[in-house]
């Protein structure tokens, strides 16, 4: 039967070209070429079938789980996939799984704290899946402070050994996803004790489970922590518990390229500083950056094509109603979304840059912009994620009725989606880190230490201080000079302001905990700039393909424009803008609007999602939504049979009693 093209009438007013701005999102050609062949062999696949996924017991997902795991290891090992085409096919088969954080946070973690001698021992077992790593760091009683970890390892020198124990029950490890069930190893975070003393948090490698029949050690208790948050969804992911009964592991086993404990229990320090035994986190929250433009181009690419294929109201002489995406309304709560997914793309890009320039500067031990790296990673992870969680359950509002259904995908997105606002830090504690690196950076103004970098704006402290915005046409917002001016004196008087009342409490802790809330809006205002920044500068790049630099600057138009809308609070009291240009920044916006509808259905195909991994009946690329629904509905095991079992248990009685009673 030939397809209908529901969509067609779309596709065929886009102004711009779409397979070379699929080249921009991808990031090259080659990683496009390599994204759409391992997205078509996941699709392709039965094993990777996963519209079954929200009605499967918790047993039969986590046995998918295992079963796709094993079956994309095999593949990887035929296919000889590269680590960049493997890590596509983990993304691709989307579903959280051990094998995320064996390759995600185990391997990192060794490479970048274990020594030389170290990573020759472990990575080869590890990259050839002969163990399975996870990261245990979190515990019962506590995540965000690290430094409150209780679990213990004392090094016994009679038998050069570490005895790894959980002293109190809140010391239990909990949480670390993977060590429920899959993983035979882990990195335990844990107090170091040498001779009585505490020398605080570090990592270590600790055997789990035996390599023959996968029981755990002696000493050890471990097991699944339980059902989490929506259907599906990160239930597949066994985040696990864990208690140690004085386990002996050999000296060497803990990670050793900051600090070094010899035969004879000394403790050494060597020069690479502490907060280096946290270079995992850093590396992790870089990659949440970009994983966040997937998880919310995902959503608007699903809300974009139903909007599209919508319609109510508006017919005219009994010509069809009007489509959904036509609507202000709709309009003013996407389009800004869609701009967001493709600024934290750019974003993503920048900071994968900075982060790879940092380790190489660490392996040279120049460690001067390892608190900018921080500060930038945690702040835009937190960013970021916030403002994809809300963007998701935008996009299921945006689909009224029919995205509430699981079929819509959206549900099991935004379930999958949200704890990324916890973990790897806590979105609050996370910005709270960056407010310090700002307040420090303003401390030092005047001190000869020139702000260098994402901070850089801050040496014309003076200037932003005073200056005032050069809009009187609503045009005017279109220069990026005039975007980037508002940002910076928004960002700088914030901080600026923060700091002034952080010098009137006496000490800079009180100061810190009062003002708090006041921080937190400090550093969201500087990781917007950043953001802001770095799309500016991509589009000073140059970007090939007919009209594609064109729908970028629009979109980049539209994620400053709508921020500024959003905060005008901060601009207006501060007074980096006038009401008239707040005013005029709407004006803008929807001039805006009204250039990229043509072509929003193209800016989404670009993303170059198969329906497999959208897996929404709404977002499909053919528009066929309402068949699909329609015949999505008898698949449901309640309609297995006419009559639900319970019939004649529960229904039939009610009723003849009721029968009863209305005869009486
Ligand atoms: C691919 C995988 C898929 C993802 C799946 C998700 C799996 C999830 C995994 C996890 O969640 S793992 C556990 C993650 N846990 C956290 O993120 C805990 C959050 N807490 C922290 O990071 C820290 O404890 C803290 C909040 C930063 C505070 O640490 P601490 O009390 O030790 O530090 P401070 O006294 O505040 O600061 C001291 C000094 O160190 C600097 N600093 C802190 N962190 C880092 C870092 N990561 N890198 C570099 N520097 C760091 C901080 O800025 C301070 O600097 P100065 O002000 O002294 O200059
Ligand atoms: C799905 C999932 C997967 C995870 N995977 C792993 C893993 O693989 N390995 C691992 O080790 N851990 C893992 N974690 C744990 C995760 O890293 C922690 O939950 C996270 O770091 C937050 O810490 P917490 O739970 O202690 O939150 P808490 O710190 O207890 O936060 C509770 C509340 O207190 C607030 N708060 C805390 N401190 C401050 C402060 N100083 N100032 C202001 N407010 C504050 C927070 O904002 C929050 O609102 C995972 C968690 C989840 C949800």
């Amino acid at each position: 039967m030939e397809e209908i093209d529901h969509l067609g009438h779309e596709r065929s007013k886009i102004e711009f070209d779409v397979e070379a701005m699929k080249i921009v999102w991808a990031g090259s050609q080659r990683a496009l070429e390599v994204s759409d062949r391992i997205s078509r062999l996941v699709a392709s696949d039965p094993i990777f079938r996963k519209d079954d996924r929200t009605i499967l017991s918790r047993k039969e997902l986590f046995n998918t789980t295992l079963r796709k795991s094993a079956h994309a290891w095999k593949r990887i090992i035929e296919l000889r996939l590269t680590e960049e085409e493997a890590s596509r096919l983990r993304f691709y088969i989307d579903q959280p799984a051990f094998m995320d954080l064996h390759w995600g946070m185990f391997i990192p973690a060794i490479k970048g704290q274990g020594t030389e001698e170290q990573q020759k021992k472990w990575l080869p077992l590890a990259y050839k899946m002969q163990i399975i790593g996870c990261y245990a760091q979190t515990e019962l009683g506590h995540g965000s402070n690290v430094q409150g970890l209780e679990t213990t390892a004392t090094f016994d020198p009679k038998t050069d050994e570490f005895i790894l124990h959980s002293p109190t029950l809140t010391s239990s490890k909990w949480w670390p996803g993977g060590l429920g069930k899959a993983s035979t190893h882990a990195l335990i975070y844990s107090r170091l004790i040498t001779d009585g003393q505490d020398h605080g948090v570090h990592g270590f490698i600790v055997q789990l489970r035996s390599l023959d029949d996968h029981l755990p050690l002696p000493g050890i208790t471990i097991g699944d922590i339980g059902i989490k948050f929506g259907n599906g969804a990160y239930n597949s992911m066994d985040n696990g518990v864990l208690r140690f009964d004085h386990v002996r592991i050999p000296r060497d086993q803990m990670l050793m390229r900051v600090s070094q404990v010899t035969r004879e229990g000394k403790y050494l320090q060597s020069d690479v500083p502490r907060q280096l035994v946290y270079g995992t986190m850093v590396y992790v929250r870089q990659t949440i950056v970009s994983d966040a433009s997937c998880a919310l181009s995902r959503a608007v690419c699903i809300a974009t094509r139903y909007s599209a294929v919508r319609r109510q109201f508006g017919s005219q002489d009994g010509g069809p109603e009007t489509q959904v995406i036509d609507y202000k309304t709709q309009q003013n709560r996407l389009f800004p979304l869609l701009a967001s997914a493709y600024a934290y793309r750019f974003v993503g890009e920048w900071l994968k840059w900075l982060y790879t320039d940092v380790t190489q500067r660490l392996q040279a031990n120049d460690f001067s912009t390892l608190p900018e790296a921080h500060a930038c990673t945690a702040g835009l992870k937190s960013l970021t994620t916030s403002a994809t969680a809300d963007g998701i359950e935008e996009c299921r509002k945006l689909c009224g009725g029919h995205g509430y259904l699981c079929s819509s995908g959206l549900p099991e997105l935004f379930a999958v989606y949200i704890p990324a606002c916890t973990y790897e830090g806590d979105n609050i504690v996370l910005l709270l880190q960056v407010s310090r690196f700002l307040m420090k950076t303003v401390s030092q103004l005047g001190s000869g230490i020139k702000p260098v970098g994402t901070t850089a704006y801050m040496g014309q402290v003076e200037h932003l201080m005073q200056c005032h915005c050069d809009v009187q046409r609503a045009e005017d917002w279109l220069k990026p000079s005039v975007i980037l001016a508002a940002f910076q004196a928004r960002a700088a008087r914030m901080s600026v302001a923060c700091a002034q009342n952080l010098s009137k409490f006496s000490s800079q802790e009180e100061g810190f905990a009062e003002l708090s809330a006041d921080l937190v809006e400090a550093a969201v205002a500087h990781c917007q700039l950043i953001v802001v920044t770095k799309y500016i500068e991509k589009l000073q790049q140059a970007i090939p393909g007919k009209g594609v630099k064109e729908q970028l600057a629009a979109l980049c138009n539209i994620y400053a424009l709508s921020l500024i809308h959003k905060h005008q609070g901060d601009f207006l009291a501060n007074g980096c803008i006038t009401p008239k240009q707040a005013s005029l920044v709407n004006w803008q916006l929807r001039s805006l609007y009204a250039q990229v509808r043509p072509n929003v259905i193209g800016l989404v195909d670009a993303f170059n999602y198969t329906d497999h991994y959208l897996g929404s009946i709404l977002g499909r690329y053919d528009g066929n939504v309402y068949p699909k629904l329609y015949e999505e509905a008898w698949k449901d095991p309640l309609n297995d049979s006419v009559v639900p079992d319970g019939y004649h248990e529960f229904i039939r009685p009610m009723l003849k009693q009721q029968l009863r009673t209305a005869r009486l």
